[in-house]
């Protein structure tokens, strides 16, 4: 085939996802098995006969992930049904030991909402289509091969029961970058709502499907036809558990998929399984339609109504209005602001150091130099929220001139978070007190004795000298003295 006969159309991107969100409760969905992993914990240990389908076990429903849902629903500005239903989806798979899964079809608890994201300074409103409760299946290792090559698969049921909230979008993504922004985006609006633990393994799941529409079915508006979303074949790429594992795998498919078209073949409607290790998505099965599942009500669990805990339930304020209210309060700049409240934690710290200081300091204090220190060291605010006492004493330290910023910064706050010590233990120990007048002006008068050519150069102009000459008068203080004050005290004894 020649470069001409390859079929040049221009193609729009379009994604829709389905995030599954592990919701934090202490218990399963419909047992009372606990749902945090142990560490080293063995196979098939957290389980009773409920999550491991049983004959006979009935399902009881957690409230817990109920509330969660009602929160989640409440955040994404969706319709919170007034009252709901769950279903069994039957399909065959040895993660499923009941080979149903109880989950929601044709009244989910929530329904229509929307998130906002922002991408390279545009905002982009992603519509919600549903989101749903379901419980998760156990999970499987794939021995001496990856799911399509294993010589076995070992399976364990821990996870089975583990409450899910099922949140599908509507196809409103047109690149593989605006999904990880709706990622993290949406990771942060679960951690604010407290239903959500991001360092647990798994805890997001991804279903990504992506078509590509030709730009022609494409409205001048922007927006794609129902019509033109059906005819387009989309493929559904499971396995993607993080953000960037979503880009990627998007990416990828985009590629494949123009590389299809462009030689005139058609993209098979598949499912297929994201290999994040080989950074490939390969086919597994053509897609499961929706007959396949042969849904039928759940007998076992009676209709949920949710109207008393809608009314109830109340959400504390989001990312984004946090945001902005950092701005409008605290005169913050644009990515201060951000960097502050990207996380919940994050950010009910720095407010509490801002009402004891000057906001901006605050946030130099919190945003810059604590969330740096942590970030290398790979720990999170969690590890310091019980120290906030000790971080605010430290930055009085600084304000009352006992010691200085950069001995507070270098040494004593990478030694409370190295050591667990607090300000106090490490600037005694390290000698780091402000030194005293007298101390410094002694200092002076050695660095100016102990370097006459530094002198001489300084008279005759060089730049360069006085700095040196601080430099020296610090190495006698041991880095205690105010290099400001230092520099003016040279040139008063070096010019008088
Ligand atoms: N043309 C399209 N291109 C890309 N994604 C699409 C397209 N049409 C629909 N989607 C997305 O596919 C996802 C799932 O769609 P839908 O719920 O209709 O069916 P499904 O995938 O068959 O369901 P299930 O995964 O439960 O089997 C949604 O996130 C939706 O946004
Ligand atoms: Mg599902
Ligand atoms: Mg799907």
């Amino acid at each position: 085939m020649t470069a001409q006969a390859l079929e040049q159309r221009d193609y729009a991107v379009v994604i829709g996802l389905e995030v599954h969100v592990q919701l934090e409760t202490a218990t399963k969905i419909f047992c009372g098995c606990s749902t945090e992993p142990e560490e080293d914990e063995e196979p098939n240990t957290r389980t009773c006969p409920v999550c491991l389908g049983l004959p006979g076990a009935l399902p009881v429903l957690n409230e817990g992930a109920v509330e969660a849902a009602v929160k989640i629903g409440k955040a994404l500005d969706a319709d919170v049904a007034e009252d709901t239903r769950f279903h069994r989806k039957n399909y065959y798979y040895p993660d499923l030991p009941k080979n149903f899964q109880i989950t929601q079809y044709d009244a989910p608890i929530c329904a229509d909402g929307t998130l906002e994201v922002s991408v390279e300074g545009e905002r982009r409103e992603i519509t919600i289509r549903r989101a749903h409760l379901e419980e998760d299946p156990g999970s499987l290792q794939h021995k001496g091969g990856s799911i399509d090559s294993a010589e076995y698969t070992l399976v364990n049921y821990n996870r089975a029961g583990t409450p899910l909230m099922e949140i599908v979008t509507n196809p409103d993504f047109r690149s593989p970058k605006e999904t990880r922004r709706f990622l993290s985006k949406l990771e942060e609006v679960l951690e604010y709502l407290g239903v959500f633990d991001a360092s647990r393994d798994g805890s997001l799941r991804i279903d990504a499907n992506i078509s590509l529409v030709p730009e022609d079915d494409v409205d001048d508006d922007g927006t794609i036809p129902e019509s033109a979303l059906e005819a387009a074949n989309r493929t559904e790429v499971k396995n993607i558990s993080s953000h960037k594992g979503a880009e990627q795998a998007l990416a990828y498919e985009v590629t494949r998929q123009k590389n299809a078209l462009q030689r005139g073949r058609a993209v098979e409607q598949e499912t297929r399984h994201w290999d994040e290790g080989r950074g490939v998505t390969v086919s597994m099965r053509s897609k499961e339609e929706e007959k396949d599942y042969r849904y039928f009500r759940e007998a076992d669990l009676p209709p949920l109504q949710v109207a008393h805990w809608k009314a109830e339930i109340s959400i504390p304020e989001l990312p984004d209005a946090r945001r902005e209210r950092f701005r409008e309060e605290y005169g913050l700049d644009a990515e201060s602001a951000s960097k502050l409240t990207s996380r919940k934690a994050v950010a009910d710290f720095y407010e509490d150091v801002a009402s004891q200081f000057d906001p901006d300091l605050a946030a130099t204090w919190v945003a810059d130099n604590l969330l740096g220190e942590l970030n290398y060291r790979d720990m999170t605010v969690d590890d310091v929220t019980g120290r906030l006492d000790e971080f605010t004493r430290l930055i009085e330290l600084v304000a009352e001139g006992e010691i200085t910023t950069k001995n507070a910064e270098e040494t004593v706050l990478r030694q409370m978070l190295d050591e667990g010590d607090d300000p106090e233990t490490i600037i005694d120990r390290e000698g780091l007190g402000k030194a005293d007048d007298d101390e410094v002006s002694q200092a002076v008068e050695a660095a100016i004795e102990e370097n006459p050519d530094a002198v001489e150069d300084y008279h005759a102009g060089e730049g360069g000298a006085l700095n040196f000459l601080v430099g020296q008068v610090m190495q006698k203080t041991g880095g205690s003295a105010d290099p400001g004050a230092v520099n003016g005290l040279l040139r008063d004894r070096l010019d008088g």
